[in-house]
């Protein structure tokens, strides 16, 4: 047997044992019931002292105590199960020729057995509560003895072990239990067509019939289990026999029939009386079981959505990590990226093949839950036609009070009638007598009958009130069950966008699995390129290896013979350096040697600086001596003397018009006049030095240089320029525009000496020059540096010349 089976099995042993000793406080000792979903440990530790299955065995009118000792079997199968109501109850099981089970299985042993016991149990006694009936067990005993009739291939009437299994009384069954009043009813139909033949379908009266054969009925179980309606046709067609044959009797049989038929309907009332009773906590047990299977169910889906959702997220969060892993992809090896790809993909599958056995778990538990509320409304709905049956049943009742008053008057105005008329015997006075007593005992039943139909009424009434509450709580089920249905449709909604994103988010890891593969398929290419490459590269790197270890020999090989080279270059240094400290020895021997050579050059010299001393000090009146003599040759010279320089021919003058004739070494110029003959035409002019046209400006300063120092010797010098326009006096003076020191002019020339001899005198005479310039035009004289316009003409306030 699957785990699953013997769970529900377990769960209907669990069930009914609960429904029935619900009503009587739990195990009637106070013991706890087993949970609803007992697993196999609680319903173990429910049942281990027994008490609950001996409560059961009471509650199903048996009492393990008495029941153990009615024999010595089943004494010594209690004494074999041991003491206790476990071992109680085991005496009572084996006795109704029920499976049993060891009492070790309430420890350790498997509770499967267990759980068979009690299904057996149950299934025994509501084969036998069929009217819903609930006799004594010696009552039940007699009536196994009674077989229904009943299809020999119906499914439903056969259990596992081959036994003929009777249906299951609903009070004592599940809310969702296949057994329900349709089997009770088509029961009872199928049971009472040997009564409804014989009473309905006969031609004949009832008076009719022999009282053995009455008596043969009424013994038989077809007047059990004959439909109501068929026993309240006879009471109405026995009636009417009476009424119609105006007989002042009722044959004793029918008056038998009478009664019966009336017990049978009383007992049949309070027997449905009775069931509704048992029903209604079943009923609401079973609105709350659904309640709680719905808010179970709830949970269910929002566990499932929740799922869903992490599912979706986890998706999400996967397609998120694939394109982090797509954009590192740059640090990652090919391989390794397509592997761990693939290896998302699978997980995704995986977790979409997940969701989707969630969608049609989700969608089998709303078919389930659907097919059981369909259920408990049919059930509801036999429920309420019932209850309506049994309103028409005292209803018809009522009526058939009534009828049967009518009739008994009439039959008593008849009697009277009868007493007038003829002249009674005896005998017929005594019957008529027992016949009023039976009456009167009818009227009084009829009496005790309607209190006690006064008494379903009222029970009716409060039936009614608590069918209005189960309806009401039908009616909030029924809301409840629509806003599952619409929570449903919400989930459905959210699991077809669920899966719209997974099939859009598998196209694009199709897709993105596809650009993979094909940049797997590149890098692989790349890979294998890289791959030769490197092989090329790395026997290149095996030649360039070789090469390098040959260099490296022979480099070795050079480095040793340098090492040697240098060995020897080390010990020649070596023996150099001693041949230096030798020789450093030496050059102190003679440096030493030296200072004291030159210390007595020092003494000499300065023998010789003392002489040099002397004649330092005549050098001054030397100098001051040669001074003088050169002044005195600058005056032999001439204190004023003229020298003459003749410009060259312009650009433009006719060279050939020139009056020089002779230009001589002394100073002697003769200029030649065209316009005078003879010595006329001759003049003669001496200088102190005539410069001729090629004359440099240096040849024409050297003249007058001598003059400079003389001026710096304290002799006062002047120099100037004559000659009509253009003959060259700025020339000369100055020197022309944007002039080369080649071509200073006598200033520039002069100042420059006047300043080397200045420096080259300043460590004896320190000397101070300043400029003036003058203008003297129209016999004007004006300064040319001055600032006032005052001071500009002769004689220059306190300034003089120098
Ligand atoms: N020795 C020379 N060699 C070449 N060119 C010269 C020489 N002397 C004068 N000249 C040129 O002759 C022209 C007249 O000279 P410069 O202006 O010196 O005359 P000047 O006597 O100063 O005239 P002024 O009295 O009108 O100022 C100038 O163009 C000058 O360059």
């Amino acid at each position: 047997m699957s785990s699953a089976a013997a769970d529900r099995r377990r769960a209907e042993a669990v069930a009914w044992l609960r429904a029935l000793l619900r009503g009587c406080g739990g195990g009637g000792g106070g013991q706890p019931l087993p949970p609803p979903h007992a697993s196999e440990d609680d319903l173990r530790a429910a049942l281990a002292d027994g008490a609950l299955l001996c409560a059961a065995l009471r509650r199903l009118g048996c009492d393990p105590a008495a029941a153990s000792n009615e024999g010595t079997g089943s004494a010594a199968a209690a004494a074999a199960a041991g003491e206790g109501d476990v071992g109680r109850f085991l005496a009572a099981v084996e006795r109704m020729g029920l499976p049993g089970f060891s009492p070790s299985d309430l420890d350790t042993g498997p509770v499967s057995s267990v759980v068979t016991c009690l299904l057996a149990l149950r299934d025994q006694f509501v084969s036998h509560d069929v009217g819903g009936l609930s006799c004594s067990l010696p009552e039940k005993v007699m009536m196994q003895s009674m077989e229904f009739p009943r299809k020999e291939n119906d499914p439903g009437t056969q259990n596992s072990e081959g036994r003929r299994k009777i249906p299951k009384n609903p009070a004592m069954s599940e809310p969702s239990s296949p057994l329900s009043q349709t089997t009770l009813s088509s029961i009872s139909r199928h049971a009472g067509h040997s009564f409804h033949d014989v009473f309905q379908l006969r031609q004949g009266r009832y008076s009719d019939l022999p009282s053995s054969k009455i008596s043969e009925m009424m013994k038989s179980t077809s007047l059990d289990n004959a439909p109501t309606q068929s026993l309240l046709s006879v009471v109405n067609v026995i009636l009417d026999e009476l009424v119609e044959t105006k007989i002042g009797e009722i044959p004793y049989h029918l008056a038998c029939l009478l009664r019966k038929v009336i017990l049978e309907i009383e007992r049949r009332i309070s027997t449905q009386a009775e069931h509704i009773r048992n029903i209604i906590p079943v009923v609401i047990v079973a609105c709350m079981q659904q309640n709680n299977l719905m808010k179970a169910r709830e949970e269910k889906y929002k566990s499932r959505i929740r799922v869903l959702e992490a599912l979706a997220s986890g998706t999400s969060d996967q397609t998120h990590v694939n394109s982090n892993a797509t954009n590192g992809k740059a640090h990652v090896s090919p391989d390794h990226a397509v592997h761990q790809m693939k290896m998302e993909k699978d997980k995704t599958e995986d977790k979409k093949r997940l969701a989707e056995k969630d969608v049609v778990l989700l969608v089998k538990d709303k078919e389930e839950d659907v097919t059981r509320l369909t259920k408990d409304k049919e059930d509801m709905a036999k429920l309420l036609k019932d209850k309506e049956d049994i309103i028409r049943l005292m209803k018809e009742k009522e009526e058939m009070v009534w009828m049967m008053r009518e009739k008994e008057n009439m039959v008593s105005l008849n009697n009277g009638r009868v007493e007038d008329k003829h002249q009674l015997t005896d005998k017929d006075v005594a019957n008529s007598a027992k016949y009023r007593n039976e009456i009167i005992k009818l009227m009084k039943e009829k009496e005790d009958s309607n209190d006690t139909i006064m008494k379903l009424n009222i029970e009716l009434e409060a039936m009614k009130s608590s069918y209005e509450g189960t309806r009401i709580l039908l009616d909030s089920k029924k809301k409840e069950v629509l806003q599952l249905l619409m929570d449903k449709e919400s989930i459905e909604y959210i699991v077809s966008q669920l899966k719209q994103e997974l099939a859009i988010e598998r196209s694009s890891h199709q897709t993105h699995i596809q650009e993979l593969d094909t940049r797997a398929f590149q890098a692989n290419n790349k890979l294998e390129q890289r791959i030769k490459e490197m092989e090329l590269m790395l026997e290149d790197s095996k030649t360039r290896v070789r090469d390098l270890e040959e260099l490296l020999e022979s480099r070795s090989q050079t480095w040793e013979q340098k090492e040697i080279r240098l060995n020897q270059f080390i010990g020649l240094q070596i023996q150099n350096i001693q041949d230096l400290r030798l020789s450093s020895v030496s050059i102190r021997h003679e440096i030493l040697h030296c200072q004291k050579r030159w210390s007595e050059e020092i003494c000499d010299l300065g023998q010789s600086l003392k002489v040099l001393t002397n004649a330092a000090e005549n050098y001054h009146a030397t100098l001051e001596e040669n001074r003088k003599l050169f002044n005195e040759v600058q005056e032999l010279k001439g204190n004023i003397r003229v020298h003459c320089r003749i410009r060259p021919f312009l650009p433009g003058e006719d060279q050939t018009s020139t009056t020089i004739e002779y230009v001589g070494d002394n100073g002697e110029l003769i200029l030649a006049n065209p316009a005078k003959r003879g010595k006329e035409g001759h003049k003669l002019f001496k200088f102190n030095k005539v410069l001729g046209p090629s004359a440099s400006q240096d040849e024409v300063f050297k003249e007058i240089q001598p003059l400079i120092r003389s001026v710096l010797d304290g002799y006062n010098v002047c120099i100037f320029a004559y000659g009509q326009t253009g003959s060259g006096k700025t020339y000369t003076m100055t020197g022309p525009e944007n002039a080369t020191e080649k071509d200073w002019g006598v200033n520039y020339r002069a100042l420059n000496d006047l300043f080397h001899i200045s420096r080259s005198r300043r460590d004896t005479v320190m000397y101070k020059v300043s400029v003036q310039m003058i203008e003297i035009y129209n016999e004007q004289i004006h300064d040319l540096l001055g600032n006032s316009g005052s001071e500009k003409k002769y004689p220059f306030g306190s300034q003089a010349l120098k």
